[in-house]
């Protein structure tokens, strides 16, 4: 191919840059409340691009009960001002780069979650847009062998899954019962422990309809929480992961010297809470995990829920009745 068919670096990266508009369509709140105060706007500026952050297009942006209770104003204390345009997980192109970016460069196909610290300073500007800036230590190279709806579910939930984990001092031989082993977050605590960590023995637990889910993502045993209750079981374990606000009960499943993982509400000893940190060295460690199907993603069949409808798929998130992830695609 002659040289003159080939444009200059300058001038592809110009092109690329030309293509970016200087506004976009966007979710956006101005006030705290309920879905109602979600607004479509479509001339919202595009993020400025740091010198350490890549502008991504978004190709597909997935939901995390965060987000809603952010949008509540359960987190305004440490939140950054209004207006909000919320969505911490994406999955998209980058398509410009800031001057000390090493890791990305234009064109490829990256996702991760926008915000290092959740609860500190989330971004104003977040992934449920047509464009997202973020640093590029937040995110990772998309693994090949899934979709932009696939990996946009990943990052939150597989980086609250593993770090959850690691912090329980979790490894080989060892067991766990996991306490909403459905939802975005436990379906990959299963199959971590069962086929990354090589866990002994993997307990879930879930309503009726989704047991033999669990058995599927791993679960050696699945507890249907309509029909028994798992504190009451004789079985203890070495790690309670509780994904559902059950601090309390998971106390009594734990065996002693054990540790109890507490993502949300009541922590009793010797359970511990944590705020998922944001890491793409994280992703990147756990790609391999994926790109062999150790890992697989798990998307709510209700899912994508295209652009115009971010509020039927909050309505339904906030039903705490998901099963894996919601997700938002075409954006
Ligand atoms: N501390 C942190 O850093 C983080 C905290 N979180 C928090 O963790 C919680 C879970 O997040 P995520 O996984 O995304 O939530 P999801 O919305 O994905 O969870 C939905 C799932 O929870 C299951 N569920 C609900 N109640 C129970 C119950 N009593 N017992 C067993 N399963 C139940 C449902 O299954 P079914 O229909 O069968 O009941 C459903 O499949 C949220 O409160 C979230 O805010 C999440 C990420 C990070
Ligand atoms: C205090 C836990 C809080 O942090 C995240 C990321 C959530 O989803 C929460 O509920």
């Amino acid at each position: 191919v002659s040289a003159a068919s080939q444009p200059s670096e300058a001038a592809s990266t110009a092109t690329v840059e030309a293509s970016v508009p200087a506004t976009m369509k966007a979710w956006v709140y101005g006030d705290y409340g309920d879905v109602d105060v979600l607004r479509f706007d479509e001339s919202v500026p595009v993020p400025e691009v740091a010198e350490d952050q890549v502008l991504v297009k978004v190709v597909a942006a997935a939901l995390n009960p965060v987000d809603f209770k952010r949008r509540q104003g359960k987190f305004k204390a440490t939140d950054s001002p209004l207006p909000t345009v919320p969505g911490y997980d994406v999955a998209g192109i980058v398509v410009k780069v800031g001057s000390q970016v090493k890791s990305f460069k234009e064109g490829d196909e990256v996702y991760g979650d926008i915000n290092e610290k959740a609860l500190e300073n989330p971004k104003q500007s977040g992934s449920l847009a047509e464009y997202t800036a973020v640093e590029e230590k937040l995110l990772a190279l998309k693994p090949k062998n899934i979709d932009f709806v696939q990996a946009a579910g990943f990052p939150l939930a597989l980086e609250t899954a593993y770090e959850g984990l690691e912090k329980a001092g979790f490894s080989s031989g060892k067991s766990v019962l996991v306490l909403g082993g459905a939802g975005g977050v436990g379906s990959l605590v299963i199959q971590l422990a069962k086929n990354v960590y090589g866990s002994s023995r993997v307990a879930a637990t879930s309503s009726t309809g989704k047991l033999e889910l669990l058995k599927s993502l791993g679960a050696d045993l699945a507890i249907d929480y309509t029909k028994e209750n798992f504190e009451e079981l004789p079985e203890k374990f070495d790690v309670v992961y509780d994904t559902v606000g059950q601090g309390e009960k998971a106390a009594k499943a734990v065996k002693e010297g054990g540790s109890v993982v507490c993502l949300t509400g009541a922590v009793v000893p010797p359970g511990f809470r944590f705020v998922v940190t944001s890491n793409g060295e994280a992703l990147a460690k756990l790609n391999p995990y994926i790109e062999d199907g150790k890992v697989k993603p798990l998307v709510d069949p209700k899912s994508p829920f295209p652009f115009s409808q971010v509020v039927e798929a909050f309505t339904y998130l906030e039903t705490g009745r998901a099963t894996g992830k919601v997700v938002i695609h075409p954006i």
